[in-house]
């Protein structure tokens, strides 16, 4: 297992592959859960890339830190980590509030982000209401209390059966983050707005979403694609808000064709930076 103090705090990481010698493929997650749900996802990408996840602060093995947080905060985890692996000009593939930190992370550092692939999430996601009645709800009865609601949205009927371990699997690691880190994080998408940074986005950028995803929609998902320029759009069928865990094939045919074709436009990368 890998760790680092990054902003005062012990963030959880873990880097497959050697990021010298190949292009770097940065995995964010989502609320609610850890690193662990790029799995099957990795798996496949895993020899091709060299590949970082971590664990935002407040959530799976890093540590909690002061919450709540702003996005911000958890933009300058992921700059602090890229900087302390030396990590440039990287690929950034977050999910829901990782794809608002990808977002950040762009509008901050540029210089880190090579291409975007912005994963069921978008510019602003939810309402203040929504947020302040999700955060108050945790704060007096767990994760617990909320967390078939969240269920509902993450995945399709079909995978929410009591006969699939998966299902019961995902379930623990929602209800297992830690209260403070939850709710803290609930506050950073609350407050986020990337409306404004969506337009100065030029680098190479995917918008992918489920169709069945019941957190950040298709029409939310294409109205972000439709703000950032030349961006492309994909639509997984059979997949909710957690496409890297119901679909992971699919999706990783999505990432392979986009950075097939992004990365060649581009030029070869070597080392972390372009050539
Ligand atoms: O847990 C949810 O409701 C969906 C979600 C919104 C932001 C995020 O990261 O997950």
């Amino acid at each position: 297992m890998q760790f680092a103090r990054i902003n005062g705090i012990t963030l959880h990481y873990q880097i497959i592959g050697a990021p010298a010698e190949k292009p770097v493929i940065v995995f964010a997650n989502s609320l609610g859960t850890d690193f662990r749900i790029w799995r099957d996802v990795i798996v496949r990408l895993a020899g091709d890339f060299a590949i970082l996840t971590y664990d935002k602060r407040g959530h799976g093995l890093s540590d909690i830190g002061n919450a709540p947080y702003s996005i911000e905060d958890h933009v300058g985890d992921l700059i602090g980590l890229l900087d302390h692996l030396s990590v440039r000009d990287a690929v950034i593939c977050g999910l829901s509030v990782g794809g608002m930190i990808a977002q950040g992370l762009y509008a901050r550092r540029p210089d880190l982000v090579r291409a975007l692939i912005l994963c069921d999430t978008g510019h602003k996601i939810g309402t203040a209401d929504i947020w302040n009645t999700r955060i108050t709800a945790v704060e007096e009865k767990g994760i617990e209390s909320i967390a078939d609601g969240v269920l509902e949205r993450w995945f399709t009927p079909s995978f929410r059966s009591e006969a699939n371990p998966a299902f019961k699997g995902y379930r623990n690691m929602l209800i297992r983050q830690p209260v403070a880190g939850y709710t803290g994080t609930c506050a950073a998408v609350r407050d986020a707005d990337y409306t404004e940074a969506a337009g100065r986005i030029a680098v190479p950028t995917i918008c992918i979403v489920g169709d069945q995803d019941g957190s950040t929609p298709p029409d939310l998902v294409l109205e972000l694609a439709k703000l950032i320029p030349r961006a492309r759009y994909e639509v997984i069928a059979n997949a909710g808000h957690i496409p890297c865990v119901e679909q992971p094939e699919a999706l990783t045919a999505i990432i392979r064709a986009f950075l097939a074709q992004s990365l060649e436009e581009e030029g070869p990368i070597a080392g972390g930076s372009r050539q």
